[in-house]
């Protein structure tokens, strides 16, 4: 097989690998009424799965960068998919909340490993001019597990039942278990990798180096003010605040949801394209991004009353950028780090949007909780305090995001590589122009 159709294969099953894995992590999700049943319990222990899988996946992040640097994106695939099929199938036949638990916790792990290992595999096997674009494709293309979970899992858990369910999402891991042992090479280097002894002197070296690049910082940051806001919305907050807040309908609210998951599908690719051809501007466009989902946020929220369509229509568009303009942070990670080093930095970044997102998560919930006093109904004026904490992590995220891009471009200009004011660009281009007419 040439290289480039093997680049293409390799792609393919890490792409089917991550689809699996996003199906995974959001199959209990869609399961509320089916657990509730089963384990009698409420819907805020239920939520609680939620967050210890969150939980488990940021906290795994830089752990996993390291061990993909040591063992290749090939091996931490494969251990990744093992894992979340031995976590549904725990699930799968548990019978209290605490095995249910443990199987979440499977899931949560297995699921961290996947996602860097595919973008670790797109470096290693693509020209570096392709892998923003491809990066971009394999985030949202990914989110297809979504899709997976909301309608064939769910008809196979109406139709058979909890255990047929969980188990034959297993058995779907197993198979991506079989491809990648079949079809994944570390690199196109036909050369065997020489399996690096782990010391960790060395370990804690390639830490102290990714972290101490203000690029890799960069990168986390990037994530962090970007990918959490769309994170909330869709994992936890979104649907309340439709149905709850807004007075949409369910279904009105799941449109808007679906919305959000095809306008991001639509932007990828142009961010990615974005950032392949300005690879000098990609903060700018992180700025874009965020000055975009606080815009929305704060139109909506400002509204006297229940927003007008149109406009929750607007902050779903916006928020639809929130995903693709988390990917940007990968780039910074993959282009300030040397190769040996890009899983640690890759783990990083992204720890920065699902910690943002956790923490949001959480501490929405509590303040919803404090002004209703714990009562299980509540409505706008409460989920609009609880969202203004979208701001704190606003202001956190850029303040970081300027520092880091300062220290950046210092480090970038004693390379000899100096990144001119963008006012001095637009006045540039502009007087080029005149001179040419
Ligand atoms: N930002 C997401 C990926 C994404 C892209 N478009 C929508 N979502 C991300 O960081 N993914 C990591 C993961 O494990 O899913």
């Amino acid at each position: 097989m040439s290289t480039s159709r093997r680049a293409w294969t390799v792609w393919g099953v890490g792409l089917v690998a991550y689809i699996v894995a996003v199906l995974h992590r959001t199959s209990f999700g869609v399961s509320g009424l089916a657990a509730a049943e089963r384990f009698g319990t409420t819907a805020s222990v239920l939520a609680s799965f939620v967050v210890v899988q969150l939980l488990v996946y940021a906290g795994l992040q830089v752990p996993v960068g390291i061990l993909l640097d040591q063992i290749g994106p090939r091996r931490l695939l494969i251990i990744g998919a093992v894992v979340m099929a031995l976590g549904q199938l725990v699930l799968a036949v548990a019978a209290s909340v605490q095995v249910a638990m443990g199987g979440r916790v499977l899931v949560g792990a297995g699921d961290a490993m996947t996602f860097v290992s595919v973008l670790r595999l797109v470096a290693a096997w693509f020209p570096p001019g392709r892998v923003p674009l491809l990066t971009q494709l394999t985030g949202l293309i990914g989110q297809l597990g979504q899709v997976l979970s909301a309608v064939p899992f769910v008809l196979v858990l109406d139709m058979w039942g909890w255990t047929p369910a969980f188990g034959s999402v297993a058995s779907v891991s197993v198979f991506i278990a079989v491809l990648a042992i079949a079809l994944l090479r570390d690199s196109p280097d036909v050369r065997t990798r020489p399996v690096q002894r782990i010391t960790w002197a060395g370990v804690g070296s390639d830490l102290l180096k990714a972290w101490q690049h203000p690029g890799t910082r960069l990168g986390l940051w990037t994530h962090f003010s970007t990918g959490f806001s769309g994170m909330v919305f869709a994992m936890m907050w979104g649907f309340p605040f439709l149905v709850a807040g807004q007075g949409l309908s369910e279904g009105t609210a799941g449109s808007l949801l679906t919305l959000m998951v095809l306008a991001g599908a639509a932007a990828g690719p142009v961010v990615g394209v974005l950032v392949q051809r300005h690879p000098l501007r990609r903060s700018w466009l992180v700025l874009g991004v965020v000055l975009a989902n606080a815009s929305a946020w704060t139109a909506v929220l400002a509204w006297p009353g229940e927003a007008p369509l149109w406009l929750l229509v607007l902050l779903i568009l916006s928020l639809s950028l929130s995903g693709p303009g988390s990917m940007i942070g990968f780039d910074f990670a993959r282009t300030f780090n040397p190769p040996n080093r890009l899983g640690t930095a890759t783990g990083m970044v992204n720890v920065g949007g699902f910690t943002a997102a956790l923490v949001t998560i959480l501490a929405i919930g509590l303040v919803i909780d404090i002004r209703t006093g714990g009562a299980s109904t509540y409505g706008l004026d409460d989920l609009r305090v609880a969202l203004c904490l979208h701001y704190v992590i606003w202001l956190t995220g850029l303040i970081g995001i300027l520092r880091t891009r300062r220290l950046v471009r210092r480090r970038m200009a004693a390379h000899g590589v100096v990144v001119p004011p963008i006012r001095e660009v637009i006045e540039r281009r502009r007087r080029n122009r005149r001179w040419r007419s």
